[in-house]
């Protein structure tokens, strides 16, 4: 399966954010990660639906976006017709997720459920075949520039394992504190989709992009 690099802008410079996408999109990233919270179900506010407007009209990446919000169902529409590609929304947050994802489906979009760190795999079991993406958080989320947590690795090994077997299509993202360094680890585990914010922001985005895409690629 193709590797893929969806750049957090949470890391970015938004007064000149149309140019930071441009050149992400120029050295290869092929999507874009949209973090979305609320100060409800994190402790942090970041961007809606104007932004991601705003963006879709600049760049032609896959827009992935990560509910971090309570409740995301009462989103859905909003975000479709805002641009997004990917909605991806936590296990932790929703009451009904079976009709969540069902929500995200008749709206056209590909959904994905995001699990936090102490919340274990297993609990996706009952969720293995309705959703195109499993987004495995390796920082609480909230904020960037945390450490990975090691442990995510089994994590990532062990929802890899069970999509063989029940939804071999579906993706693994994995996000927060992934830079040069340490994501070979996290694709060995079996990862298909990297977020990363400081690692490609923090500098020169070209080059951390490209670097990003070259070890990607050894990894297809
Ligand atoms: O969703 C989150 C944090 O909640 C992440 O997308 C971070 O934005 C990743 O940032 P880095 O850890 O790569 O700086």
């Amino acid at each position: 399966m193709q590797k893929i690099l969806a750049p957090s802008i949470l890391s970015a410079d938004f007064k000149i954010l149309g140019e930071q996408l441009r050149q992400t999109a120029e050295a290869g990233a092929q999507y874009i990660h949209f973090d979305v919270m609320d100060g409800d179900f994190v402790p942090s506010i970041s961007f809606g639906m104007p932004v991601l407007s705003s963006i879709r009209g600049v760049t032609e990446q896959v827009m992935d976006v990560h509910l971090m919000v309570t409740e995301p169902i009462r989103y859905v529409k909003a975000f479709k017709e805002a641009g997004a590609d990917f909605l991806t929304v936590h296990y932790e947050a929703c009451e009904d997720l079976h009709r969540t994802l069902e929500e995200i489906h008749k709206y056209g979009m590909k959904a994905g459920i995001s699990i936090k760190p102490n919340t274990p795999v297993y609990m996706l079991h009952p969720f293995l075949k309705e959703a195109e993406m499993f987004l495995i958080m390796s920082v609480e989320p909230g904020f960037g520039g945390q450490s990975f947590i090691p442990y995510s690795l089994n994590k990532i090994q062990e929802l890899r394992g069970l999509l063989e077997e029940k939804n071999p299509e579906a993706a693994i993202e994995v996000d927060g504190g992934i830079y040069h360094r340490n994501v070979g680890e996290v694709l060995q585990a079996g990862a298909d989709v990297i977020v990363s914010g400081s690692g490609v922001f923090k500098g020169d985005i070209r080059e951390n992009t490209a670097k990003f895409m070259e070890i990607l690629k050894q990894y297809e």
